[in-house]
């Protein structure tokens, strides 16, 4: 019940709607017990005495008593509808909420189907839960206390003998719930792994394609589509077992109360109506006997449901405000860049960073250059303050960044990923995401200057065309160009290039380095290439090596002297410098052949 306890906040603002709800269901299944009641006086009252003057007024009341249980049992669904819905609702936008708040941290153990799952079938069981299922799990108490209550009040030998069945009713309806339930929770596993594989072969066709894995797609889907009927079979073969086991008890009961009863009117000792009256109550009874398991796990069910909602509304979110932090506006911040000594490990890792110093000047660009995994990104990410510093600090203008509000902080900066994301949108939204009111002429001026302009303008609907979740449709540098323009449309105080120019072609890179130039006049820029081409007008550029830094300094003092940087220039340009020297000789020879007599080239000819 803790569960419920901590949900608490979420449905008692709707106190009235969920009482309402469940006295609403029980005052329905009061008004089905006048049935059995009105049966027995029809017949002892009615029927045996002949009295048909009657029967209209009985007719009467059983329409009165139907509209009435129909009323509330509208009223039921009214209530817990709207009561389910909305606590669905705060609960969906509390959820959603969190999930925008939640550290890098958390993302990067979280696993998105799961999330997925959480704020779609894990919501659902609580709405239907919240809404309907407690009110029925009372419901279900109620009708077993009263159908149990009324048959004793008509005639306890009577009760005590038809309830003999129920034990066990109750006991192989538990079983059952217990079997199918781990049945139906593989069958679901299993449907899952199925679309997973199709999701994947839709989404990876060309890679099936040009590997020609067609068949061993095909095999595979097979496979996971012969689990899934097995899992199938298997949960048919459970009900198969169980049903008829539950139906004879069921009907046992019955027969034990026509037999035993019939031979009690025979005997006189109750009345035909009684033991019809008791007939239509048993069914009272047997109800919630059959469905006893069916409400455990809904119950336990929605209770798991529940822990992995509050899982995540209670989820410690790593980076956070720090109380009275301050906010920055864009007047207050110049871009002086700091980091102290900063030494940093990702969670049960060995450090990523080690003993990181750098000192940017507003306005001034810095290069980072290192292999796969020397640490690069992670520079960036405690830049952008995605995890906490805990030995050194990052500093902007003098200010630890520990002491300003995040999205203050956050919103001076713009990063270009290496990995561009686009949202399922038209490209002027994706251009104009990072700011509110940007005009169209700012997006195509934010454009021209990634150098995306001309190829959006050649697109049929221009800056209107939708492009999808993952920029179908687009080439990577396109794709790379917009992400630039989104960059650059925030007008920021820090750039951050995180291998931006990787996707477009060295032209391209240098005219779009151009526009930077133009716009990054007085805005400090932070560039992770692995072209050195990218990085050579760096004021400063570090070299990391395994989270240390190994060489710093500016383009031409670094190839200067010996080292990662001068490698990586010689293994860039030597296929240039060949060229440089085959089109030198080639020059040379042509020069030669000007300046030579004829004689002396025939006679190198003849050589
Ligand atoms: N989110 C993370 N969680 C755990 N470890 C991480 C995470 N991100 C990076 N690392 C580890 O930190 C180290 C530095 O990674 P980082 O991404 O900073 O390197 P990089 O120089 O940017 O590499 P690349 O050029 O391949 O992008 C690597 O050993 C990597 O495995």
């Amino acid at each position: 019940m803790d569960v419920f306890r901590q949900l608490k906040p979420y449905f008692w603002p709707e106190k009235k709607l969920f009482f309402g709800a469940i006295a609403c269901l029980a005052i329905a299944t009061a008004l089905g017990l006048v049935y059995p009641n009105l049966l027995r006086y029809l017949i002892d009252n009615v029927i045996t005495k002949k009295q048909f003057d009657l029967v209209p007024r009985l007719a009467l009341l059983v329409v009165c008593v139907v509209s009435l249980k129909g009323m509330f049992q509208f009223l039921h669904g009214f209530c817990g509808g709207r009561l389910g819905n909305r606590v669905a609702y705060h609960l969906r936008n509390e959820l959603y909420q969190k999930l925008q708040y939640l550290s890098f941290q958390y993302y990067d153990g979280a696993r998105t189907g799961d999330l997925m799952s959480r704020l779609t079938a894990d919501l659902e069981a609580i709405r239907q839960f919240i809404g309907f299922g407690f009110a029925q799990l009372l419901n279900v108490g109620l009708m077993f206390v009263f159908g149990m209550a009324m048959m004793f009040s008509i005639n306890w030998k009577l009760a005590l003998l038809t309830m003999i069945t129920m034990p066990f009713l109750a006991f192989t309806a538990i079983r059952f719930e217990g079997k199918i339930h781990p049945a139906f929770r593989m069958v679901r596993q299993s449907l899952s792994t199925m679309t997973t594989a199709v999701q994947e072969n839709i989404t990876g066709v060309r890679t099936v394609k040009s590997f020609a894995r067609e068949p061993h797609e095909i095999d595979k889907f097979s496979a996971r589509n012969e689990d899934y009927k097995s899992m199938n079979l298997g949960s048919a073969s459970i009900w198969a077992k169980y049903f008829p086991v539950m139906e004879i008890l069921a009907n046992l009961s019955v027969v034990i109360l026509l037999g035993v009863g019939g031979f009690m009117v025979i005997q006189d000792t109750i009345s035909l109506g009684e033991l019809v009256a008791c007939f239509s109550l048993i069914w009272y009874i047997i109800g919630p006997m059959w469905g006893l398991g069916f409400q455990i796990n809904n119950f336990t069910n929605t209770k798991a449901s529940g822990e992995k909602i509050l899982d995540i509304l209670h989820h410690y979110v790593h980076v956070k405000d720090a109380e009275n932090a301050k906010v920055l506006g864009p007047s207050d911040v110049k871009g002086h860049v700091k980091f102290d000594h900063v030494t940093f490990a990702y969670p049960e890792k060995q450090p990523a960073l080690y003993d990181f110093t750098l000192d940017a000047p507003p306005g001034s660009v810095i290069g980072l250059l290192g292999s796969t995994g020397s640490g690069k990104t992670t520079v960036i990410s405690l830049l952008m303050r995605a995890y906490g510093v805990k030995e050194g600090k990052v500093m902007l203008d003098g200010q630890d960044i520990r002491s300003l509000q995040i999205e203050s902080y956050r919103s001076q900066i713009a990063t270009v990923f290496q990995e561009t994301f686009l949202f399922s949108s038209s490209i002027r939204n994706n251009i104009a995401y990072g700011v509110k009111d940007a005009t169209m002429d700012d997006i195509i001026r934010a454009a021209k200057l990634a150098k995306a302009h001309d190829f959006i303008s050649e697109l049929p609907e221009g800056y209107d065309t939708v492009v999808g979740e993952r920029g179908l449709g687009l080439s990577g540098g396109q794709k790379q160009r917009i992400a630039i323009a989104r960059a650059l449309l925030k007008d920021p105080k820090i750039l951050v290039l995180d291998d931006a120019t990787s996707a477009v072609d060295m032209e391209t890179e240098h005219e779009i380095q151009a526009g930077f130039a133009e716009v990054m006049k007085g805005r400090t820029t932070f560039i992770i290439a692995h072209r050195i081409s990218s990085l050579k007008h760096a004021d400063e550029i570090i070299v990391l090596n395994k989270g240390r830094i190994v060489q710093r300094g500016t383009h031409q003092e670094l190839l200067e002297q010996p080292g990662l940087y001068r490698q990586t220039y010689d293994i860039q340009y030597a296929d240039k410098q060949q060229d440089a020297v085959a089109e030198a000789a080639a020059a040379a020879e042509t020069e030669e052949e000007r300046i030579l007599p004829s004689s002396l080239q025939e006679r190198r000819l003849a050589h």
